[in-house]
């Protein structure tokens, strides 16, 4: 179940274009980072992978086909700031459960306390929210994970401690990884394969 966008374009309204004709591939259980400047495209194109925004030109594919439009989307996308991606009204075990019934193992391997399910998303650290996110957007049906600047804002030893567990996970479930940042010493150690942004070719 390889993810491939093909001949990708992107742009917003008439400004310049993102990127063209791009194609990237990530295989199952791959670690694949993708580094760039700021303001290049990177996060666009994540959002394309993940189903959120469509391509001017090109498709998204899983395993030669078109994603689904409908269900839990195989594709799922992780971003920087976990408090921006939770309803603060929800408590955190309803928040959870919005990707689908939690693995009980999955949440030890997060370290997620059980005690922590119970509070808002304004009672927890930004590295503990984040865990909720990312478990949440690993359910059954996540072939792949796009995470998108996800732990920059975090500190060093949080930092190793969230990718130690989605290293995990993932190898565990084979699932493909885009990581996007621009931390190249991040992507040397935590990838097999680190694309640099080029908006004009492919990776
Ligand atoms: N909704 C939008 N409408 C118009 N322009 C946008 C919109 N979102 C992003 N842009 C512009 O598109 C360009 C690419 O943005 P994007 O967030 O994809 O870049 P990025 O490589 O992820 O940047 P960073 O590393 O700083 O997060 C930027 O110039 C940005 O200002």
């Amino acid at each position: 179940m390889r993810l491939e966008g093909k001949k990708l374009s992107f742009r917003y309204d008439s400004g310049p274009w993102l990127f063209q004709n791009l194609d990237i591939s990530v295989h199952p259980g791959e670690i694949v980072g993708l580094e760039g400047p700021s303001g290049c495209g990177k996060s666009s194109l994540a959002r394309i992978l993940a189903g959120y925004a469509r391509p001017h030109t090109g498709t998204v594919e899983l395993d030669g086909k078109p994603i689904p439009g409908r269900g839990s989307h195989p594709v799922q996308l992780v971003l920087q700031h976990p408090e921006k991606a939770v309803n603060p009204r929800w408590r955190m075990n309803r928040i959870l459960a919005e990707g689908g019934e939690p693995d009980p193992a999955l949440l030890q391997t997060f370290g997620i306390e059980k005690e922590w399910l119970n509070r808002w998303p304004n009672e927890l650290s930004g590295g503990e929210l984040q865990r909720f996110c990312i478990v949440r957007a690993l359910g059954p049906q996540t072939r792949f994970l796009i995470a998108d600047e996800m732990t920059t804002m975090l500190d060093a030893i949080t930092q190793a401690q969230i990718w130690r567990a989605v290293l995990d996970a993932a190898r565990e479930r084979n699932i493909g990884i885009l990581a996007v940042s621009h931390e190249r010493q991040l992507l040397r150690r935590l990838c097999s394969r680190v694309m640099e942004w080029n908006g004009y070719s492919s990776f």
